[in-house]
């Protein structure tokens, strides 16, 4: 009989080592980090873990110190968020970067307009709005976000749960490998809540891997397909939600339990 061959995926997105100081701080002490593809993968840790840090660093905001990244299994090096976005990588950072004061399609397409073809466009940066406004409902509809019902609404005058749905249509809207979600939920109620969290698992579902930065235990708990247990500045365990209880992992996270052996598995 044959063995049949076991591969392990390569990850879409993996760091080691990755350190960065702040003067005397050590925000990151030999992080290492995986994300499957078509996962959602949760990163928790406690305030001052080191988390935004080394999402930063995966999302070209922050220069590490030392270390590696590797975006489908090559290894690169991000001079600038704009840089991570160009390869596949959209970061909705904590807070939202949309902007109120413009409609959605401005939003959706803010850094990256289309211009009309030919002179117009080339030489007097025309912007073609026609396509730009087809998009952005093609985009909305797909995600299923079609109770948003114009797209020329400027965004200051939508739930909090809808500009979080924006900046996610925003994040997976361009050909994105990879989506890294911090806090979508943390400023939102019960129902709003609710709908990114399917939003989330919609966009996971249509092949894209998710890292998700949540203090939200039952959120994570609902929704990850592993969690990455932050703790002093590097990963200390990856766990599944279907193996582990909540507060197994807090207590993980905190320092009060040690990680299971064999962890972080690789
Ligand atoms: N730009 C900076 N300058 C100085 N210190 C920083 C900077 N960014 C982060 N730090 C420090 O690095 C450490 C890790 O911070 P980081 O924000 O990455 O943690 P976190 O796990 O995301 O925390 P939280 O959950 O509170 O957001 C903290 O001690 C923080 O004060």
């Amino acid at each position: 009989m044959m063995a049949r061959a076991v591969t392990n995926p390569e990850p879409v997105l993996k760091a080691r080592g990755l350190v960065k100081s702040f003067g005397r701080v050590v925000a990151m002490d030999g992080a290492d980090f995986d994300l499957m593809p078509g996962e959602i993968l949760a990163v928790i840790g406690d305030n001052g873990a080191g988390k935004s840090t080394m999402i930063s660093a995966l999302a070209g905001a922050v220069r590490p110190d030392a270390g590696e990244i590797f975006l489908g299994g090559e290894k690169v090096a991000f001079h600038s968020p704009m840089d991570a976005r160009s390869q596949g990588i959209e970061t909705v950072f904590q807070g939202l970067a949309l902007a109120p004061a413009l409609t959605i399609v401005d939003n959706l397409f803010l850094g990256r307009e289309y211009r009309v073809p030919g002179l117009r466009g080339g030489l007097f940066r025309l912007l073609d709005r026609a396509r730009m406004r087809e998009e952005a409902r093609k985009h909305l509809s797909d995600l299923g976000l079609m109770t948003i019902q114009n797209i020329d609404q400027v965004v200051e005058t939508l739930s909090g749960g809808q500009r979080q749905g924006v900046a996610v249509a925003r994040a997976c809207a361009f050909g994105s490998k990879v989506v890294i979600l911090d806090e979508p939920t943390a400023a939102l109620g019960v129902k709003e809540s609710r709908k990114v969290l399917d939003l989330i698992r919609d966009v996971r579902d249509r092949g894209i891997a998710i890292v998700l930065i949540s203090h939200n235990m039952p959120h994570v708990f609902e929704i990850a397909d592993r969690v990455h247990i932050h703790r002093l500045g590097r990963r200390v365990a990856v766990v599944r939600p279907s193996e582990m209880t909540m507060s197994d992992a807090v207590a993980i996270m905190t320092g009060a339990m040690e990680p299971p052996a064999g962890q972080p598995a690789d």
